[in-house]
């Protein structure tokens, strides 16, 4: 069976050959790899090919793939049964970790996806102002619910469909989008619209145009704007939560939201999504309150082992200083090869999380990552897969460090990046 004869029947029967966008090689060129078995930084493809993997199934593998112990949890709650449709000890135990991790959380609903949380939280953020418009940053991604796929990022930037086809104009109206790190930019939109907007959603590290950490004051600042005005501020950690720090993006930078949705980390690799926040906002939730949501399989208790004991490893002593400053190891070790190379290039980093960019410029907006040079990027990506590095395939989106990442991955990769920053500069 080869990488080739599987794209070949996927094509057939799955729109694309895949069942998410982003993992189509459609921008980079060439087809996806599939994969058979995943262990710690690497991934094997169904050829035996290995690679060291910097997508972490696209955030959620923090510790690495198949832990040992992420792994006999789930065998534990398994052996227990798949799903019961009644509630169970796991979620009452995950709420509890949530919301002490979280100091900003009074109160969680968990779902099953990154997308089912901030769309929830978009409508709590309706039903408790009685607003309707809500506010996102153009380049940003929040899941493919409608009111999201207004300018967005991720797939949705990378195909070229931003404003996807199918979003009813009367919904999109509704989406208020604004140039991410413009404080000015936002303090006009409010003034101009400020009671009408619900809230306002931010990824408070954007992760869906490469990575760009917020300027300083920027949160802060979108934090005053919402409090005056009476909005919601919404932070949707799906990727950031505990994945730049324990307790997420606020924790780092000392913002406290109205709203926070979480996703990837917090389910260990399985299915989940949750969003969570203020009590008496919360408290407006069904069946406590009248504002509809629900799931058959949300809270899932095998779910809800895997994130626990996913939540247990991220909480070790020096865990997130480790991984940041692997991050930087491998972040600086590029910039040093490509200037090695005479290739124009700049990165950026927060935490376990990092953006690589084609362009002499530091990338601290969406103009800026989409001015940097995609060919080049896409040169570059072929050159490291050739090499045995998978980073992730598109020049807008984020790329991930795993503790299980050793110095030995490293510098494995920066070997392969002296080979392919020749390719990416050879045009
Ligand atoms: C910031 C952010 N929010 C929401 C989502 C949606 O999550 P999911 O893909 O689990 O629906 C994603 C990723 O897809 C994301 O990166
Ligand atoms: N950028 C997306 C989420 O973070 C990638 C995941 C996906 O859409 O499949």
């Amino acid at each position: 069976m080869t990488n080739h004869d599987l794209f070949q029947r996927a094509l057939k029967l799955l729109p694309g050959g895949v069942n998410s966008p982003v993992r189509a090689f459609k921008s980079v060129g060439g087809e996806p790899f599939f994969t058979a078995r995943a262990d710690g930084a690497y991934l094997w493809d169904v050829e035996g090919k290995r690679y060291i993997d910097y997508v972490g199934s696209w955030g959620p593998m923090i510790v690495g793939h198949n832990h040992p112990k992420v792994r006999e949890a789930v065998e534990r709650a398994v052996r227990d049964g798949l799903s019961f449709g009644t509630p169970c000890p796991a979620e009452v135990v995950m709420a509890e970790t949530l919301t002490r991790l979280v100091p900003s959380m009074d109160m969680v609903r968990m779902v099953n996806s990154g997308t089912e949380a901030t769309m929830s939280a978009i409508r709590l953020a309706r039903g408790a102002t009685g607003r309707n418009k809500i506010v996102k940053f153009e380049g940003c991604y929040h899941g493919h619910s409608d009111s999201f796929l207004v300018k967005a990022g991720s797939g949705a930037l990378t195909f070229g469909v931003p404003t996807s086809p199918g979003v009813p104009a009367a919904n999109a109206d509704l989406t208020l989008t604004l140039p991410y790190n413009d404080l000015q930019a936002a303090q006009a939109l409010f003034a101009e619209h400020g009671r009408d907007i619900a809230g306002l959603i931010i990824e408070p590290v954007a992760g869906n145009m490469n990575c760009i950490p917020p300027q300083q004051g920027y949160l802060e600042g979108l934090r005053e704007l919402c409090t005056h005005h009476g909005a919601l501020l919404i932070f949707d950690e799906v990727m950031t939560g505990f994945r730049v720090a324990l307790g997420g993006a606020q924790a780092l930078y000392g913002i406290e939201p109205d709203l926070s949705t979480f996703g990837k980390i917090i389910g260990g690799g399985m299915p989940v999504g949750a969003y969570g926040g203020r009590r008496d906002l919360m408290e407006q939730i069904a069946p406590a309150g009248p504002i509809y949501q629900a799931g058959t399989l949300s809270g899932n208790p095998v779910a809800m082992a895997a994130g626990l004991a996913m939540l247990e490893l991220v909480q070790e002593p020096g865990f997130y200083d480790t991984l940041a400053a692997r991050t930087r190891l491998l972040t600086d070790g590029l910039q040093a090869v490509a200037d090695g190379e005479g290739v124009p290039f700049s990165t950026n980093r927060v935490g376990g999380m990092f953006g690589l960019f084609f362009t002499h410029e530091k990338v601290s907006s969406y103009a800026h990552a989409t001015a940097a040079d995609a060919a080049m990027f896409n040169r570059f990506f072929q050159g490291m897969l050739e090499h045995g590095v998978f980073l992730a395939p598109s020049a807008f989106e984020a790329g991930f460090l795993s503790s299980a990442h050793s110095d030995e991955d490293i510098a494995a990769t920066l070997d392969a990046a002296r080979i392919a920053m020749r390719l990416a500069r050879a045009g």
